[in-house]
């Protein structure tokens, strides 16, 4: 129940509003309502059109009547710009009307309750939308006041007003005169209230009260009918009242109910919040926690590889340190090296200079050294040369013994009556030095023997130089071999002394030709000036022809008189170098005849085995340079092999010859390189020969056998026919060849001092 201030109030500002629109109350109100915008509080307004409406039905009045209704017009005015001020201040949100909220707000600033201000604003909404307009608004406030202040205004206005005017006058005659008042009729009326029961619905009685008391006055009689209306006016009310009570109940039962409700549905929510909430927590931690686990792994192992790369860090560091530590070493070990070497290198230097000196020292040594070979050489060659010469001269000698001989043959014929007995001695003696197995020796024994016999003087000398031609190297063996056979063994000195005479091919010389010497070397061929010419061909021939125009008959070829002629042909072509060759083989392969044929450039069937070893000298020219061949001509006999060995000694080049008609020859080589090897390892180029190439009919040994073996052993291959002259000269020339290359190899190492060259390879 709304406490009676309020609706005191209420009717308050109605009085106030009709009573003065200036007064205090109202415009402190309003202005403080209007406070944030003083200006439109200021500003006088224009009327509305609601009010030129409403005034312009005033009809012709007065002076009094104008003055009056000038008065209103100002106070309409003043009014009208009130009521806009007020609905300004109402719509504070300047929306343009106004809602039933907005004047609910006011009841704190007026002095009006709630429902005071809803019941005005029900008043002033008349096409009843829920808002005010603003025409609404002063429509409501103009109404109340024209028809507070116009009179002629409509019937129901003007007791309207008049109604006003009474409760005006009798509030105020209420306020200045309740104390006239009879307490008769205060007690009638107390009575009258109580029988209404209105105390309860009324909150100010003064009304009723003066119009109660005025109807009592004026008119009596309307008083019962007043009463009774009063009467039924409040029982409605109380009617009302109560029906708006039980409204009131159902209303709170049921704000309780929604309330109720409501605050279920807000618990319900705020446990379902709540649950949804813990859900949310629950996974969330669980989210969390998962992916703090992660995150924990993820450090555990970042922490380990951390750790790790300390390690490996500290580990670098150490290597660091010791790599460090190691330089220093080493920079001091350098220095020392540095040092060392320096020492070294001085070191060097010296040994360099004493090295050179040495070698200096070698090269005079050395050359030295040539020079006495050479002049040893050029001795040898010197003696062997005048033996030579001696021996040509010896065989002149022999050729006219023989001559003599066959004088002296002729002379025994002619004794042969004389001496019977004497000539059969002699006849027997010649037959028996007539077959191969003689000796060359044999021929100069059986001279000799017959000189011995004929002539004393004579026959000394010859024999002396025919045996020694025959028996070189062989300490006087054909003597005891042959001496017996003769019959007449070296009784004499000179014979022994001449037959002892050992010419080994150690003390085997470089020729005299070498010195430019102007004697003649006898023992070389005869055709050797030939031989040079097939060098040099057009020399040759003119040199050949006499040769052999004056070869007598001798069966050795040595030509009488010719000494002269060779040596002044010796002289134009002095040989520079000399190889000693040794010639090998058995017995009857050719060596002789093969030599025979490279010498003296012709062939005689039926040469006798060489006995012991004999020498021939050939001087070849090779390569532009003249190159004196010594050639050793051995026997191939088995009884002297012992002779031969020693000759391989001093060998510059050995020939291995075989007769390829004979096969055991041909084996016999592997024996013969054997002891080539035995006596001179493998430092002598050796040319392997197969003579008897003409005789092709009784080949018994093919070339591939020949080739093959030269193959093994690195030798020079040649088949080749003395009797046809077949590759003699080549093949010789071949190996001379070699062993000048060779030797000028050697010569250049020795200029150069560098390391010893191998033997080089003769079969290229
Ligand atoms: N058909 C032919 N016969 C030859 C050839 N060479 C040599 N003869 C003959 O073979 C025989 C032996 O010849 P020699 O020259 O005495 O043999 P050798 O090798 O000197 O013999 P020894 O002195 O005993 O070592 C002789 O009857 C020669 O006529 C040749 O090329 N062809
Ligand atoms: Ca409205
Ligand atoms: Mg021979």
């Amino acid at each position: 129940m709304e406490p009676r201030g309020a609706r005191l109030q209420s009717s308050g500002l109605r009085r106030d509003l009709h009573q003065s629109p200036g007064s205090e109350k109202m415009k402190k109100s309003t202005e403080s309502m209007a406070a944030p915008d003083r200006r439109v509080v200021s500003s006088p307004q224009s009327p509305g059109q609601g009010l030129q409406r409403n005034t312009a039905p005033l009809g012709p009045l007065d002076d009094q009547e104008r003055e009056e209704a000038e008065e209103r017009k100002s106070g309409q005015r003043a009014m009208l710009r009130k009521a806009q001020e007020f609905f300004q201040t109402c719509d504070t949100e300047g929306k343009g009307f106004i809602a039933r909220r907005d004047l609910q707000r006011l009841h704190k600033e007026l002095p009006l309750s709630l429902e005071d201000l809803e019941d005005v604003f029900d008043a002033l909404d008349t096409d009843g939308n829920g808002f005010l307009t603003l025409e609404e608004f002063t429509t409501g406030f103009s109404h109340f006041f024209f028809s507070q202040n116009n009179p002629n205004q409509k019937e129901d206005a003007a007791d309207q007003v008049a109604r006003l005017r009474e409760e005006k006058v009798f509030q105020c005659r209420g306020d200045e005169d309740l104390g006239d008042m009879d307490q008769d009729e205060e007690v009638q009326f107390q009575m009258l209230i109580d029988k209404l029961g209105a105390q309860k619905a009324l909150e100010d009685e003064s009304d009723i009260k003066q119009l109660w008391l005025q109807l009592k006055k004026d008119e009596p009689h309307l008083l019962s009918n007043f009463e009774d209306f009063l009467t039924r006016i409040f029982s409605q009310l109380q009617e009302a009242h109560e029906e708006k009570n039980e409204l009131e109940c159902a209303l709170k039962k049921k704000i309780a109910a929604y309330d109720e409700e409501i605050q279920h549905l807000y618990e319900e929510m705020e446990q379902q919040i709540k649950s949804e909430r813990e859900q949310f927590l629950l996974k969330d931690t669980e989210r969390f926690e998962a992916r703090s686990q992660e995150l924990e792994k993820k450090l555990l192992a970042k922490e380990q590889e951390l750790e790790q790369l300390n390690q490996k860090q500290k580990r670098l560091e150490g290597q660091c340190t010791a790599l460090h530590n190691d330089k220093h070493e080493t920079k001091a070990e350098n220095t020392k090296l540095k040092l060392t070497n320096q020492e070294l290198a001085q070191e060097l230097e010296r040994t360099a200079r004493e090295l050179q000196d040495a070698q200096q020292q070698l090269e005079s040594l050395q050359q030295e050294a040539c020079k006495l070979h050479q002049e040893k050489e050029m001795e040898v060659y010197r003696v062997t040369e005048s033996l030579q010469r001696e021996k040509s001269g010896l065989l002149k000698q022999l050729d006219f013994l023989r001559e003599r001989n066959k004088h002296l043959r002729d002379e025994r014929d002619i004794n042969f009556q004389k001496d019977k007995a004497a000539k059969a001695n002699t006849a027997a003696s010649k037959a028996s030095w007539k077959q191969r197995s003689g000796s060359v020796i044999g021929k100069y024994v059986d001279g000799r023997g017959i000189l011995r016999s004929q002539s004393e003087e004579e026959e000394e000398d010859v024999f002396g130089v025919s045996r020694r031609r025959s028996s070189l190297g062989l300490s006087g063996y054909p003597l005891t071999e042959e001496e017996p056979g003769t019959g007449e063994p070296g009784t004499g000195g000179p014979p022994c002394r001449a037959l002892r005479r050992i010419i080994s091919i150690e003390e085997d010389p470089l020729p005299q030709l070498l010195d430019g010497g102007c004697e003649r070397p006898l023992s070389k061929c005869p055709e050797e000036e030939e031989e040079e010419v097939s060098d040099q061909r057009t020399e040759g021939q003119a040199q050949g022809t006499p040769n052999l125009g004056l070869s007598p008959t001798s069966p050795r070829g040595q030509p009488v008189g010719k000494e002269a002629l060779y040596k002044e042909e010796s002289s134009l072509s002095a040989p520079d170098r000399l190889f000693k060759i040794v010639l090998v083989g058995n017995s009857a392969v050719g060596k002789t005849s093969f030599l025979q044929r490279f010498c003296e450039h012709h062939f005689s069937s039926g040469m006798a085995a060489t006995v012991g070893i004999d020498y021939r000298v050939k001087t070849v020219t090779v390569d532009g340079s003249r190159v004196a061949l010594q050639l050793w001509d051995t026997a191939g006999q088995e009884r002297y092999r012992c002779v031969t060995q020693q000759f391989f000694r001093k060998a510059d080049g050995v020939v291995i010859m075989y007769d390829l008609t004979a096969k055991q020859s041909f084996l016999s080589v592997r024996q013969w390189l054997n002891s080539v090897e035995e006596a001179v390892g493998d430092r002598v180029p050796v040319l392997l020969l197969a003579n008897k190439l003409d005789n092709e009919k009784e080949r018994e040994v093919p070339r591939g056998h020949g080739e093959q073996l030269a193959k093994e052993h690195n030798l020079i291959f040649y088949e080749c026919s003395a009797y046809s002259g077949h590759n003699t000269k080549e093949s010789l020339l071949h190996l001379a060849r070699f062993l000048k290359e060779q030797e000028d190899t050697v010569r250049e190492d020795i200029i150069q001092i560098g390391p010893p060259v191998k033997k080089k390879s003769c079969c290229g």
